[in-house]
C-alpha cells in the first residue's frame, strides 16, 4: 500500500518536502531543474537528430533541390519538414532588423541597487527602458515558426515564399515584436497594493539572468520516425471494430511517421503564384488581393490510396493543381471505388453523418480581419492515403471536447497505446474544421517534451473522418485533481510549473499563442511528465497586432484584457491562464470561478484589487471599463495564499507569491514572460522542484469517460458556457460582449 496522502494511488513513496528531503531525491530534482532550465540534453539530442537529418536529405539529394511546389509534395513526402526544421538552424541568416536579437531587451533587468520604493514608482510611472523588449542573453534568439493560417498573416507567407526559393532553407522574416514583447518588463508590474503593506508597495522583483534560448523545437526526430513518406497501395475495407485485424499487406511500407507534409512551407513557396510575389501594401484590405495558394494545407500520408477531394473555394483554382494531378495519375481502382461509392460505416468511432469530404475550409469563424471580405480560402488536400483507423483498436472513450472525441486505443501493429481524437465535422459541412486543422497543423509541427506527441493522421471508414494519433496520456490535471485528497505541495507543483513554462515557452518563442490554457488541457502520464494539449484555439501571432477575437480562453483562465474587450492581446493572455493554473494546483480549485463574465471580473477585483490607469496604463480605454465595476482597493491574493497557515490554505513562500502576483499582473505589459517566470527564484529555493519520477501516481483514468465522470462530480457550467460563446463567435466576429 502505497504511503502519503494519496493513499493506494500512490505507486511509489511520495517524499514530502516537509519530510527532509532525501539526499537522492534532492540531487535528482537540482539536476533536472537544471536540465529544465539548460535544455542542454535536449540541445544534444537534437543536434544529434539533426545531423542524421542532414545526411539523411542529402542522401536524398532534396537539398539542392530547395523548396518544393505542391506538385512534389506526392512523391517526396516529409522532405519540406526536413526543411523546415533545418530552417531554424539557419534561422540567423535570415534575421531581419526589428527581429529580436539576443542583445536587446530583458524580462529581466536588473535593479539591484534601487530602493523598494522607488523601483515600484519606476515602474509604474516610466516608459520601459528597452523598446522592443528582447532579452539580453547574447545567446538569445527568438524562434520563428512559419505558420500560416490567417489571411492576415499572408505577408509571412510571401516573404517566406520569396526567402524560400534559395536551394538552403530558410526561415522566413520574423515580423517585428508585438508589443508585449518590446515591452518586457524590467520589474514585475503588480496590482493593487496590499493591505497592511508597511510601506503600502508591492513586493519587488529581482532580476534573472537570460537563460540561453535554444532551438529544440524545428528539429523533431527520434529515430523512430521516418521521414520517407512511403507510398502504400495499401488500403483494405475501413472498419475501426475491436480485436478486427485489418489486412495489411504492406505493413513493411508502413513506418512510424510523422503524417503531414511540409505542406505549409511547401506549398506557400511552392506556389507559382507566390514565388516572386512581393506585397508591400499593410493593413486590412491586403488580404483581398493575396492568393489563396498561400494558406493551403495539405497532408501526406503514408499510404497513398485514399484521397480526399480537393474542393477550390475560389475559381481561379478549380483548375487542378501539378499535385493534384500527380495524385490522379496514381490513383489506384481502389481509390476510385473508394471514393465513388458510399461506403459501409463499421467505424465504431464514426458518427457523422457525411460522407462527402469538403476540403476547403469556407468560413472563418474567427474573422480575425473583418474588413476582410474575402472568403477565407484554405484548402485542405489529403491528398495521399493515411492510415486506416482499423490500424487501430479502439479500448474506450476518454472525453469528448468542443472540437472531437477523444478514444484510448491500441496500435495493431506495433501494440502501442494511444489516444485518437476524432476531428468533429458535422457542424462542418462546408469544409474541414479551423480549429482542427490548426490543431492539427501544431501538433504536427511543435516537438516538445511539454506539448502532446501527435504522431500521424489517420483517417476512419467516411472520408471525412479524421484522427489525431497522440500519444497517450493517463490524466488531465482538472480530472486528476478531483480525485485527489490534498492539494498538490509546493514542490511538486514547481515541478509541473516548470514543465508548463517550459512548453508555453517554447510555444511563445515559436509565435504560437496557445489561447486555451486550463487545467483540463494540461495532461500528466504516470512518469510525471506534464504536456500541454487542445490547440483548438491557438493561433499564430505576430505584429503588428492584429484585433483577434477576445472569445478565446476559457472563462476562469481568461486575462483580464479580454474580458474587458482588448482585441489585441499576446502572449500574455497564456501566462494570466498559467497564474490561474499555479493558484489552482496550490489550492486545488479554481481561483476565479465565475459564471459571466461580469462575475469573472468581479471575482477577479475583488481578490486583486479593480485595477486603474495607474497600475495598467490603457485601461481606462478597453471597451469593457465603461462597465461600473465596485472599486476594490487592496490586493488580496495573498490572503488565499498565506505563507504560513493554521487554516488549511494552501501555503506559499514569499518568492511563490512574488511569481504568483506576476502572473496575475493586470497589465499585460507588465506580466511576467514564461522565459522569466522559468528563471524565478522560486523554482530555486527549497523545497526544490520535485523530480518528475518522485511525483505522485495515480490510477489511469481511461476506464470511464473523463468527462462523465466530472459532469457527474461537478457540473461544469463553464463547458457549456464556452460552448455557447463560441456559437456566438462564429455569430459575432470579433465582437466580444464588451465589444
Ligand atoms: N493524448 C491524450 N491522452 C489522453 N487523454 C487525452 C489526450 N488528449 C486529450 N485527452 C483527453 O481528452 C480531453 C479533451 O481533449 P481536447 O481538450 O484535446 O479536446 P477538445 O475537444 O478540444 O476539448 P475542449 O472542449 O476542452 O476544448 C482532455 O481534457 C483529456 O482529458
Amino acid at each position: 500500500m502505497a504511503t502519503g496522502r494519496y493513499g493506494d494511488y500512490r505507486n511509489i513513496k511520495v517524499r514530502r518536502e516537509s519530510d527532509s528531503t532525501s539526499r537522492k531525491e534532492f540531487a535528482y530534482a537540482n539536476e533536472e531543474y537544471d536540465r529544465l532550465k539548460n535544455g542542454e540534453a535536449r540541445m544534444r539530442d537534437a543536434r544529434g537528430r539533426v545531423k542524421v537529418r542532414q545526411i539523411d536529405i542529402k542522401k536524398r539529394g532534396v537539398v539542392e533541390s530547395g523548396y518544393r511546389s505542391s506538385s512534389s509534395i506526392g512523391e517526396s513526402g516529409n522532405v519540406d519538414v526536413h526543411r523546415k526544421r533545418e530552417g531554424s538552424l539557419t534561422r540567423n541568416l535570415d534575421r531581419e532588423p526589428g527581429e529580436l536579437s539576443s542583445e536587446s531587451g530583458s524580462d529581466d533587468a536588473v535593479d539591484s541597487g534601487v530602493p523598494a520604493k522607488a523601483k515600484e514608482v519606476s515602474e509604474l510611472n516610466e516608459a520601459p527602458k528597452l523598446e522592443n523588449g528582447a532579452p539580453s542573453s547574447p545567446g538569445k534568439k527568438r524562434k520563428f515558426s512559419p505558420i500560416v493560417w490567417d489571411r492576415d498573416d499572408k505577408d509571412f507567407s510571401q516573404n517566406f515564399s520569396i526567402r524560400a526559393t534559395s536551394s538552403t532553407a530558410s526561415l522566413p522574416p520574423p515580423p517585428p515584436l508585438p508589443k508585449s514583447l518590446r515591452k518586457t518588463p524590467e520589474f514585475s508590474s503588480h496590482n493593487a497594493v496590499e493591505p497592511n503593506s508597511k510601506d503600502n508597495s508591492v513586493q519587488q522583483v529581482e532580476s534573472f539572468p537570460v537563460k540561453v534560448l535554444e532551438d529544440i523545437g524545428k528539429v523533431n526526430g527520434g529515430s523512430t520516425h521516418n521521414d520517407i513518406i512511403s507510398s502504400s497501395p495499401y488500403h483494405e475495407k475501413q472498419q475501426w471494430s475491436v480485436g478486427q485485424e485489418a489486412a495489411h499487406p504492406n505493413d513493411d511500407d508502413l513506418v512510424p511517421t510523422r503524417n503531414i507534409s511540409s505542406s505549409r512551407w511547401a506549398d506557400l513557396v511552392g506556389s507559382p503564384r507566390d514565388v516572386g510575389e512581393v506585397s508591400d501594401d499593410e493593413g486590412p484590405q491586403k488580404g483581398k488581393k493575396r492568393t489563396p495558394h498561400s494558406e493551403s494545407f495539405e497532408f501526406n500520408c503514408i499510404s497513398s490510396t485514399l484521397i480526399l477531394k480537393k474542393v477550390s473555394s475560389e475559381p481561379n483554382e478549380s483548375k487542378s493543381t501539378d499535385s493534384e494531378e500527380n495524385v490522379r495519375r496514381s490513383r489506384s481502382p481502389t481509390t476510385e471505388k473508394f471514393i465513388g461509392n458510399e461506403y459501409e460505416k463499421n467505424d465504431l468511432m464514426d458518427t457523422d453523418e457525411e460522407n462527402d469530404y469538403r476540403g476547403s475550409i469556407a468560413g472563418d469563424s474567427e474573422s480575425e480581419n473583418p474588413e476582410s471580405s474575402t472568403p477565407p480560402s484554405r484548402n485542405v488536400n489529403m491528398l495521399q492515403g493515411c492510415r486506416s483507423v482499423d490500424e487501430f483498436e479502439r479500448l474506450n472513450k476518454i472525453d469528448e471536447g468542443t472540437y472531437g472525441v477523444v478514444y484510448r486505443a491500441r496500435d495493431k501493429k506495433s501494440g502501442e497505446i494511444v489516444a485518437l481524437k476524432k476531428v468533429k465535422m458535422e457542424k462542418e459541412r462546408e469544409g474541414f474544421p479551423l480549429t482542427s486543422l490548426r490543431e492539427i497543423n501544431i501538433l504536427l509541427s511543435f516537438h516538445h517534451p511539454s506539448i502532446v506527441d501527435v504522431k500521424e493522421v489517420v483517417v476512419g471508414s467516411s472520408l471525412d473522418s479524421i484522427f489525431m494519433v497522440m500519444e497517450y496520456m493517463e490524466h488531465d490535471l482538472k480530472g486528476l485533481m478531483e480525485t485527489m485528497k490534498q492539494p498538490y505541495s509546493q514542490s511538486e507543483v514547481k515541478c509541473l510549473m516548470l514543465q508548463l513554462l517550459d512548453g508555453v515557452k517554447y510555444l511563445h518563442d515559436n509565435w504560437v499563442l496557445h489561447r486555451d490554457l486550463k487545467t483540463s488541457n494540461l495532461l500528466l502520464n504516470n512518469r510525471g511528465e506534464l504536456k500541454i494539449c487542445d490547440f483548438g484555439l491557438s493561433r499564430q501571432y505576430g505584429s503588428p497586432l492584429k484585433p483577434y477575437t477576445q472569445l478565446v480562453v476559457t472563462l476562469w483562465y481568461r486575462a483580464p484584457e479580454l474580458l474587458l474587450g482588448a482585441k489585441q492581446y499576446s502572449t500574455a493572455i497564456d501566462m494570466w491562464s498559467l497564474g490561474c493554473i499555479m493558484a489552482e494546483l496550490l489550492s486545488k480549485k479554481p481561483l476565479f470561478d465565475g459564471k459571466t463574465e461580469f462575475e469573472q471580473l468581479d471575482k477577479i477585483f475583488r481578490t486583486l484589487g479593480t485595477p486603474s490607469e495607474a497600475i495598467w496604463p490603457g485601461f481606462s480605454k478597453l471597451p469593457g471599463v465603461k462597465v461600473n465595476f465596485l472599486k476594490h482597493q487592496y490586493n488580496l491574493l495573498r490572503k488565499k495564499f498565506p505563507a504560513t497557515s493554521f487554516t488549511g490554505s494552501p501555503v506559499l513562500s514569499d518568492a511563490g507569491f512574488d511569481l504568483l502576483n506576476k502572473l496575475l499582473t493586470y497589465d499585460p505589459d507588465k506580466r511576467i514572460t514564461a522565459e522569466a517566470a522559468l528563471n524565478h527564484d522560486w523554482f530555486r529555493e527549497v523545497p526544490l522542484p520535485k523530480s518528475k519520477d518522485f511525483m505522485p501516481t495515480f490510477p489511469a483514468q481511461h476506464a470511464q469517460d473523463r468527462r462523465m465522470r466530472r459532469v457527474m462530480k461537478s457540473p461544469d457550467p463553464l463547458e457549456e458556457l464556452r460552448r455557447k460563446e463560441l456559437q456566438q463567435g462564429a455569430d459575432f466576429g470579433t465582437k466580444g460582449l464588451f465589444g
